[in-house]
C-alpha cells in the first residue's frame, strides 16, 4: 500500500521577475513501513516538500497523498496523522522536557501514558533531565525529546527534516538505530538529510538537486547504476594534481574526495593511461587505485547530467 504519493509537485517562491523554482515536478511513492531518504545540498527543496506533504505549504501545482488522504482537501485529517519534526529546533525552549512532550500530548488530544510504548526508548534517554528547559539541553538531547514530540500522538507516518543537521556523529548513529526500530514498528518514514552517507541507512532514496530528482533507486541500486570506471589517486602535492587530472582527456570528472581525489573516466581510458598520462608529468608520491563508487559520486555524475537524462532515472516504488 502507498503511504505516500507525489506528482509533477511544482512549488516556485517570488514574482515572476525574481522566482525560485524549490520544486519542479517531483514525483515519488512511498510504500506503507518504508525508509524512505530525501538526499540533497541545502536550497534542494527538502523542506518545501515536506511543508507540502504535512499539509502546512500549498503546493503552485500537482497532487499529493498521505495515508491516501488529499493534501489540499483532507488536511485536518492529515494533520491527525502525521508525525512532522522541522528541520530547525520547533520545541518550547522556555518549557521543562516533560511539560513540551505534555503540551504536544495535550494538543492531539492524547496523554503521555497513552502511548507512551511508543516513544519509551528515545524517552528515557532524556528522561533524567525532564526537569530541565528545552532552550538548555544539548543537540542530541534536543533531537530526542523533538522526536518524541512528533511521535506523541502515534502517528502512521513520520516526516523528520534534517534531523541529523549539526548533531555529533555519535548522536547520529543513534537516532538512525531509533528509526529503524520506529519502522519494526510499521511506522513509515519520510527522512531528509543532506548527509549522502546517510543514504544507505534508507530503503530508498531520492537524490533531490534544485529542486529535481535525479534518481528514486535503493542505496545499492543507485550505486549500481554507476558504470564508468572510478580511480582513486593521491600525490604529494595534491591542487596540481587535481589541475593534472580535470585536464586528462579521458577525464570525465576529477574531483577532491577525502585524502584522494575522484578521476571519472571516459569509455576507452584505463588506469594505465593515468598512470603514463602523470609520468609524463612533475608529480611525486603518486598513487592510483580502482575505488568503489559511494552515493556521493553518483550524486555528483548525475548533477551533472543533462536535466532529461536525470528525468530518464525516476523508478517507479518498490
Ligand atoms: N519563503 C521563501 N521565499 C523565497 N524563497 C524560498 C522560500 N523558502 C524557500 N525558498 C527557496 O526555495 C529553495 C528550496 O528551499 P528549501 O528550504 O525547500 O530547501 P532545503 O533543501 O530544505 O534547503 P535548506 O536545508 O537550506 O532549507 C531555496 O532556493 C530557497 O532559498
Amino acid at each position: 500500500m502507498k503511504s505516500v504519493t507525489a506528482q509533477d509537485l511544482v512549488k516556485t517562491y517570488g514574482t515572476k521577475k525574481d522566482v525560485v523554482t524549490a520544486l519542479n515536478n517531483v514525483s515519488f511513492e512511498v510504500e506503507q513501513g518504508e525508509l524512505f531518504g530525501i538526499i540533497g545540498p541545502d536550497g534542494a527543496g527538502k523542506t518545501s516538500l515536506f511543508r507540502i506533504l504535512t499539509t502546512l505549504l500549498l503546493a503552485d501545482s500537482g497532487r499529493a497523498t498521505v495515508d491516501n488522504l488529499d493534501v489540499v482537501k483532507d488536511l485536518k485529517a492529515i494533520r491527525k496523522r502525521v508525525g512532522y519534526m522541522p528541520g530547525r529546533f520547533s520545541l518550547y525552549q522556555d518549557l521543562t522536557v516533560a511539560e513540551n512532550l505534555e503540551f504536544f500530548a495535550t494538543i492531539f488530544e492524547t496523554s503521555i501514558q497513552e502511548n507512551y510504548d511508543l516513544i519509551k526508548d528515545i524517552y528515557q534517554q532524556i528522561e533524567p533531565f525532564k526537569d530541565r528547559r528545552a532552550g538548555k539541553l544539548s543537540g542530541g538531547m534536543k533531537q530526542k525529546l523533538a522526536l518524541s514530540c512528533a511521535l506523541i500522538h502515534r502517528p502512521g507516518v513520520l516526516f523528520l527534516d534534517e534531523p541529523t543537521t549539526g548533531v555529533d556523529a555519535v548522536s547520529r548513529k543513534e537516532f538512525w538505530d531509533m528509526l529503524k526500530t520506529l519502522k519494526r514498528q510499521g511506522i513509515t518514514i519520510l527522512v531528509s538529510t543532506p548527509y549522502m552517507d546517510e543514504a544507505s541507512l534508507c530503503d530508498r532514496v531520492a537524490l533531490i538537486q534544485t529542486g529535481n530528482i535525479l534518481s528514486i533507486d535503493s542505496p545499492a541500486g543507485i550505486v549500481d547504476n554507476f558504470k564508468p570506471t572510478l580511480l582513486a589517486v593521491r600525490a604529494n602535492q595534491m591542487y596540481p594534481l587535481l589541475l593534472d587530472l580535470q585536464r586528462y582527456e579521458g577525464a570525465r570528472d576529477a574531483y577532491a574526495f577525502g585524502e584522494y581525489h575522484h578521476l571519472v573516466l571516459k569509455s576507452g581510458f584505463n588506469e594505465a593511461g593515468v598512470r603514463s598520462y602523470l609520468d609524463r608529468s612533475a608529480h611525486e608520491g603518486v598513487e592510483i587505485k580502482p575505488s568503489r563508487p559511494v552515493i556521493e559520486d553518483c550524486f555528483i555524475a548525475l548533477m551533472k547530467q543533462p536535466t532529461g537524462a536525470a528525468a530518464d532515472n525516476h523508478q517507479p516504488s518498490a
